[in-house]
């Protein structure tokens, strides 16, 4: 989940950054995505404003979610059977991606549009589907990577990267 925050972080959405991280059933990370307009369709040019689901001046019409861009993203041939981690649940459009990916779980942090007819819809198609879905509960409660930390010349971290017991 963590992964997916991070690649959260380079969405140009000024309003709502979501990441997504696909892992494999050995925890492997397969894809990583993040919301942004498609290859060509430039920041600069095509608009972040919300509005209309269908205004063709706001975001909605051009932005790529995070999801379908981590399925896109992917480095294997295919995700089947493997588990996505995601910052929002994913909508409706999402979902069918999601479906039709063949990908087992989604863990997602925050479902706050849990009553809108798009997250409806997409538990019913999940639930139809057979895929599981369940709420992240992070066990760190913070991730902090602070380069100020690294010692450059022996490339370790101060402090060190906790280990598992
Ligand atoms: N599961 C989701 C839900 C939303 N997104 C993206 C699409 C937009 O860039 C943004 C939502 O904008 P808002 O209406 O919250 O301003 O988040 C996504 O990638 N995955």
């Amino acid at each position: 989940m963590a992964l997916a925050f991070l690649a959260a972080k380079r969405s140009k959405d000024p309003s709502t950054q979501v990441g997504a991280c696909i892992v494999d059933k050995n925890n492997k990370v397969v894809g990583l995505g993040y919301n942004g307009f498609p290859i060509g369709c430039s920041d600069e040019e095509f608009p972040w404003r919300k509005g209309g689901k269908t205004d063709l001046d706001s975001k909605y019409m051009y932005v790529c979610h995070a999801e379908m861009n981590a399925i896109l993203n992917k480095i294997t041939a295919d995700v089947t059977g493997c588990t996505m981690f995601v910052a929002l649940f994913p909508c409706a459009e999402c979902a069918k991606i999601i479906i039709q990916s063949r990908i087992s779980t989604v863990v997602y942090m925050s479902d706050k549009h849990a009553s809108k007819n798009e997250t409806i819809a997409s538990k019913r198609m999940l639930d139809a589907a057979g895929i599981k879905y369940r709420r992240h509960i992070p066990r760190e409660k913070k991730i902090v990577i602070d380069f100020d930390d690294v010692d450059w010349s022996g490339m370790s971290q101060v402090p060190q990267s906790p280990v598992k017991n």
